[in-house]
């Protein structure tokens, strides 16, 4: 059978991503969590695993150097690659919220905001939706931090348990979508590789079940 290579999101997904390929059958014996190693394959030789950085699995399926990824819905979105998304494993589970101060005014009042975000394509979509202009910041981490020094008047960021908003006394103004873990595919891989891809995604279905 032909080999399919997996990439797969490093950072505090990958674990239980590991766990559910575990489930479903998909064993690579090598990997530890402690392990630096980057590329590992199954037994039957039959799935390359490649690990990247979450930002960059979208352009490896893209691209076509991976044929399929395992990758947060944040990052789908934030890419805009033209890839299938064939399966939610429903791991990773948060959302894309607005927050601001509590000073913040009412988005809906607002004629022009200035958005702090790691996703400012996601900002963009969701404010132009709406008919608001805004100017983006891009950030890479401690996003919280622009509403409270006055360098934003709100943020897109992501929530999880909330805490991060809460310990920063910010408030969500707004949910823009729920976020989880997908199964991505190369669209020129699935034409190609149609068979080992529907039989890695049926695995895939009776993990979660
Ligand atoms: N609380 C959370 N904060 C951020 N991401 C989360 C959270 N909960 C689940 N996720 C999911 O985990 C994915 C990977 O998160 P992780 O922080 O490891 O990657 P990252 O954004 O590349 O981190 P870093 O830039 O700090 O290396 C996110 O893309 C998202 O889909
Ligand atoms: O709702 P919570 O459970 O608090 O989780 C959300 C926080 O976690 C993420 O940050 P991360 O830990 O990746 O750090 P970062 O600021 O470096 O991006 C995210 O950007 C939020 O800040």
């Amino acid at each position: 059978m032909e080999q399919l290579t997996l990439a797969l999101a490093k950072g505090r997904t990958a674990e239980s991503t590991i766990e559910l390929l575990n489930k479903a059958g998909i064993e690579f014996p090598d990997f530890h969590e402690k392990s630096r190693k980057l590329v590992f394959s199954n037994p039957e030789g039959t799935l390359r695993l490649i690990f990247v950085k979450a930002v960059d699995v979208c352009t490896y399926v893209e691209t076509g150097a991976a044929d399929v990824g395992v990758v947060g819905k944040d990052n789908i979105l934030e890419s805009g690659a033209d890839i299938y998304e064939l399966l939610d494993l429903k791991l990773g589970k948060c959302k894309f919220s607005v927050a601001g101060t509590q000073d913040t005014p009412p988005l809906e009042e607002a004629k022009k905001l200035v958005v702090a975000s790691k996703y400012p394509r996601v900002a963009e979509n969701y404010f132009n939706q709406r008919g608001i202009p805004i100017t983006t910041i891009k950030l890479n981490g401690s996003v919280e931090l622009a509403p409270l020094i006055g360098m934003a008047d709100c943020i897109v960021d992501i929530v999880e348990t909330g805490n991060t908003i809460r310990e920063n006394g910010l408030k969500i103004m707004a949910d823009i979508d729920d976020i989880s873990t997908r199964l991505i595919v190369n669209k020129s891989s699935f034409a190609t590789k149609t068979e080992s891809i529907r039989q890695v995604i049926e695995q895939l279905k009776s993990g979660l079940e």
